[in-house]
């Protein structure tokens, strides 16, 4: 893995979207269209913010959820509810929206139609990761009931996976749909992520999720 130590979050954030900004641009350049995955939680809101104001064809770039809590967007638990709120503004309210919740009780009930949503966006132009101290990234939990399969290298685009640490039922990007994706970077803060992430190069994918994309990421990293 590229690992870079910031001095402070700030200069972290407007680096990252920065890097972001110029991979989408240069493959619209290149292709016409681009796709950008990203995380919810509490750490990418600056970087929504910093990149909902930047200049780029919008209108050509398909935006993603790594994964989605099963929640409606008046929790305030929603992943889509953050990207609207953050990032789908100003400029970049032109972007395609792929969603990663449909009303229903059960995720099961809407992997089809959304996974179909997907795919024609794959393989991920840019793949911005959280971490959780646990090692899991997007939704893909140590523990969780399907994360063998959701490791596996002929897994669906999308699954529904359940675990303890993750509170409600998950959605997520598979591991191969991840690690497929043409630059990724994992956005990590503070000494607990760091140590867990230098752990996790020598962990296996079933103990350290975030495995699955290490070789090929960059780490953002901050106090
Ligand atoms: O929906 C989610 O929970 C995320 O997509 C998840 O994978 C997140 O990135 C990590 O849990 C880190 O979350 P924090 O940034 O809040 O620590």
């Amino acid at each position: 893995m590229n690992f870079i130590s910031y001095p402070d979050r700030e200069f972290m954030m407007l680096d990252v979207a920065g890097k972001i900004a110029s991979q989408l641009s240069e493959e619209l350049s290149m292709y016409g269209r681009a796709s950008l995955s990203v995380p919810g939680g509490t750490t990418p809101g600056p970087i929504f913010d910093i990149l909902a104001g930047v200049n780029l064809d919008w209108a050509n770039v398909a935006v993603m959820l790594n994964d989605e809590r099963w929640v409606g967007e008046d929790s305030p638990r929603s992943n889509t509810r953050l990207l609207k709120e953050r990032l789908l503004v100003e400029k970049a309210r032109a972007a395609q929206l792929i969603p990663l919740y449909a009303a229903a009780e059960e995720p099961e009930a809407m992997l089809e139609t959304l996974s179909e949503a997907i795919t024609p966006h794959l393989p991920l132009t840019v793949l911005l990761l959280g971490m959780g101290a646990d090692m899991h990234t997007a939704s893909l939990f140590p523990g969780a009931d399907l994360l063998a399969e959701a490791l596996a290298p002929d897994a669906p685009v999308l699954m529904a996976l359940r675990a303890e640490a993750a509170g409600e039922p998950r959605i997520t990007l598979t591991a191969r749909v991840l690690a497929e994706a043409k630059n990724i970077h994992i956005l990590i803060t503070g000494p607990e992520k760091r140590a867990a992430i230098e752990a996790a190069a020598n962990l296996s994918a079933l103990e350290a999720p975030v495995r699955v994309v290490l070789d090929n990421a960059t780490v953002h990293w901050s106090e």
